[in-house]
């Protein structure tokens, strides 16, 4: 396996996935941040904050000597202003769903690299449309497991796919990882893809 370029900080196993999409070598580490949104913080606000916060945090943990660059990510459903993060049960699941049913919602992933010289961070805003949903099949996908980890209770890259109609923005930052701004904060950390550390050439 070759060297590790970057630390990956998030449990996320389909962060994982895509970030060795776009063949980054890396090594996972867990974080732990508390997500409580601050008093009237805007979604678009929150998702950066908290993705700045995991990338610091990780850096702390790993102490002075981390010499590798820390990538984080942090996702949200965001419906009538609210910020939607993960079911605490299946209540609040199906709850949420039946909110996504039948209209369109915000998904934010906020993705923010650390290195020596400080962290940057990058946004990326898509809206997802599911088509209406049956109480009944909604209460089945509870059933599949599938909702219980992903912020808003489902997920574009299973079965969920079947609610939705129509996706404006992009696949993987509704997905988790948003992949056209992880490549900007590499390259502007001079850690280029495809060998290119120039987005014009
Ligand atoms: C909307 C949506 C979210 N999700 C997932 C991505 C994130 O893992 C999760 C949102 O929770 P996050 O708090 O962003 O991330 P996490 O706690 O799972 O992982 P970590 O903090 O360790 O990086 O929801 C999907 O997998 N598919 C989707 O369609």
């Amino acid at each position: 396996m070759a060297a590790a370029q970057i630390i990956l900080a998030s449990r996320s196993p389909r962060r994982a996935e895509l970030l060795r999409q776009i063949g980054v070598d890396f090594e996972q580490i867990d974080v732990e941040i508390d997500e409580t949104p601050l008093a009237d913080e805007a979604p678009q606000a929150y998702v950066l904050r908290l993705a700045r916060q995991k990338v610091v945090a990780a850096r702390r943990a790993q102490g002075q000597q981390l010499e590798l660059p820390v990538l984080a990510a942090d996702t949200a459903v965001i419906v009538d202003g609210q910020i939607l993060g993960k079911p605490v049960d299946r209540a609040d699941g199906i709850a949420m769903l039946q909110r996504l049913s039948a209209r369109s919602h915000l998904v934010l992933s906020g993705v923010a690299l650390a290195d020596a010289r400080g962290e940057q961070a990058m946004l990326s805003q898509s809206r997802v449309t599911f088509r209406a949903l049956a109480l009944s099949e909604i209460e089945a996908y509870w059933e599949t497991g599938e909702p219980l980890d992903k912020a808003g209770a489902y997920g574009i890259q299973g079965l969920a796919a079947l609610f939705i109609t129509e996706l404006q923005g992009s696949y993987s930052g509704v997905m988790g990882l948003p992949l056209h701004e992880t490549g900007e904060l590499l390259r502007q950390a001079a850690l280029p893809l495809l060998g290119n550390n120039n987005s014009n050439g």
